[in-house]
């Protein structure tokens, strides 16, 4: 694995939101999870590293090199596929891949050809004609018909049913598999993504809060439960919990699993687990 986009010292500043300072490494042959609440600064972190609304501070580099997204040449490089499926919405399929892959000169006609006949979009449809699943798929299919090796999608499966979400990252995993790309993709669907994605970016109100391997993080952290009215004043390093009348449940750090009372029930968490326990951790309370 290489490093083909580093950020350093990225920030972009609104009225009443600031994301960054940040710096980041992507590298090839991964699919990056980016995970974070309403707000938090997914798309400005997208759309900066995409050049669509390039930083306002710092700057983005492709293998070492600092990009100028007003060069054209970058524009073969990487793609930012929003999930905006109103755009062509006048053109038919056939129209929509004609006009787009003017704009490319790599264009990969058959790769093009052999997705829309997997996903049963035929070419004469007009695009407000085709369901939002197919719309979406079809979006996805011209944003990589260049075969760009950088690919950022902004909440690309928001309102898919879960079959179409499946044939998404079907045909994205087969992508990364053949062109040793980097994809980044926000997400709310975190429980999907586990399957999917091999790095993970937490960001939270505009900073990075957790970011690196999901299998490596996922050892890092237990989810524990206990009865509800438990004295866990001697438990070292819970992250986080919850007490319903039921239960208390929270995330602990590994290496501190052992000071939970033996009858603590414990298991692997999920990225979600993560995300509300440690990331967020505000739902319940915070042990010292
Ligand atoms: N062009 C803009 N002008 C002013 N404020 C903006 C602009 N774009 C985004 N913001 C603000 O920046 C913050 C982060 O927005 P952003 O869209 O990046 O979050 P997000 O994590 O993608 O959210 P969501 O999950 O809801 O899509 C929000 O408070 C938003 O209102």
């Amino acid at each position: 694995m290489e490093v083909i986009i580093e950020l350093r010292n990225g920030i972009t500043k609104y009225k009443n939101f600031q994301l960054g300072p940040m710096d980041l490494q992507l590298s090839t042959g991964v699919i990056t999870a980016l995970i974070g609440r309403n707000g938090a600064g997914k798309t400005t972190l997208l759309e900066g590293l995409s050049g669509l609304s390039p930083f306002q501070k710092g700057d983005v580099y492709y293998y070492g090199t600092p990009i100028n997204f007003l060069e054209p040449e970058i524009r073969t490089k990487m793609t930012y596929i929003s999930n905006d499926i109103q755009m062509y919405s006048d053109y038919s399929v056939k129209q929509a891949i004609e006009f787009v892959s003017t704009l490319h000169k790599n264009w990969d006609t058959s790769w093009v050809n052999h997705w829309l006949t997997v996903f049963q979009i035929r070419a004469s449809v007009q695009i407000h004609q085709l369901s939002k699943g197919m719309k979406m798929k079809l979006n996805l299919i011209l944003g990589l018909g260049h075969r760009p090796d950088v690919v950022f999608l902004d909440e690309p499966t928001d309102g898919l049913d879960s079959i179409s979400r499946q044939q998404f990252f079907n045909l994205l995993q087969e992508y990364v598999e053949q062109e040793e790309c980097t994809v980044v993709m926000s997400t709310h669907y975190t429980k999907e993504v586990e399957g999917i994605c091999d790095h993970v970016i937490f960001l939270k109100n505009g900073m990075l809060s957790l970011v690196g391997e999901v299998e490596e993080m996922k050892e890092s952290y237990h989810v524990f439960s206990v009865p509800p009215k438990e004295d866990l004043s001697g438990v070292k390093g819970i992250e986080s919990f919850t007490t319903t009348s039921v239960e208390t449940k929270g995330v602990i750090q590994s290496q501190t699993v052992a000071t939970l009372p033996n009858h603590a029930v414990i298991k692997k968490p999920s990225l979600d687990d993560i995300f509300q326990y440690v990331v967020e951790n505000e739902e319940g309370g915070e042990w010292s």
